[in-house]
């Protein structure tokens, strides 16, 4: 069934049950992958709220969840685009951080956020991302742990908006053609 938010159709793409068998796959990946490590997970809001507290469910490892909020600004010509996160209390040295996406699109928020936590020295930085657009990707950005492979098509629900609207949906919708 399509569905109108705003302006715009959308028709489903991602069922709730699919969307839910993958979250609890990535969810024992990471168990298994970072047990004894007490991995830190940090949920970059506000799309990746759903994904943050599905999967965060789904671990069955000693493991912490802080969320942050983004924000960009000019910066000088040699710095281009500054990043900073707001609500990032945690001191990263020597911890398991792993960084929760709701999409990788163009790259261009994770390309330039991660070599500013790379700075506090984690141990280890990962990066877990419920979908990736390979064909809108212009920053690359190394994806540990993807959901799914999607085409370069706008996106709704499960956290995604468009225009404030359609984060409440429980499955994926695409923009119809
Ligand atoms: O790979 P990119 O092209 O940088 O796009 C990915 C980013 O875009 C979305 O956030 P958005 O800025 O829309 O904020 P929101 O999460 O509050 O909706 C998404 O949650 C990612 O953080
Ligand atoms: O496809 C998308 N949909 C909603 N928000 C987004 N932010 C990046 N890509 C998308």
């Amino acid at each position: 069934m399509t569905i109108q938010v705003h302006d715009k159709r959308f028709e489903p793409y991602i069922a709730e049950t699919e969307l839910q068998q993958r979250i609890r796959e990535l969810a024992y990946e990471l168990s298994h992958d970072l047990e004894g490590k007490k991995p830190l997970f940090i949920a970059i809001l506000n799309g990746s709220f759903m994904f943050a507290a599905d999967i965060f469910k789904y671990l069955t490892i000693e493991a912490e969840i802080s969320f942050i909020k983004l924000a960009s600004y000019k910066g000088t010509k040699s710095t281009g685009n500054v990043i900073t996160a707001i609500g990032l209390e945690e001191d990263l040295f020597g911890r398991t951080v792993v960084i929760l996406e709701d999409i990788v699109d163009t790259g261009k928020t994770l390309s330039q956020f991660l070599p500013q936590l790379q700075h506090q020295q984690p141990r280890q930085l990962l990066v877990a991302a419920l979908l990736h657009k390979p064909d809108a990707t212009t920053h690359p950005v190394q994806i540990d742990y993807l959901g799914f492979s999607v085409p370069n098509k706008f996106l709704l629900g499960y956290g995604l908006d468009y225009d404030g609207l359609g984060r409440n949906l429980p499955e994926i919708y695409q923009l119809s053609e």
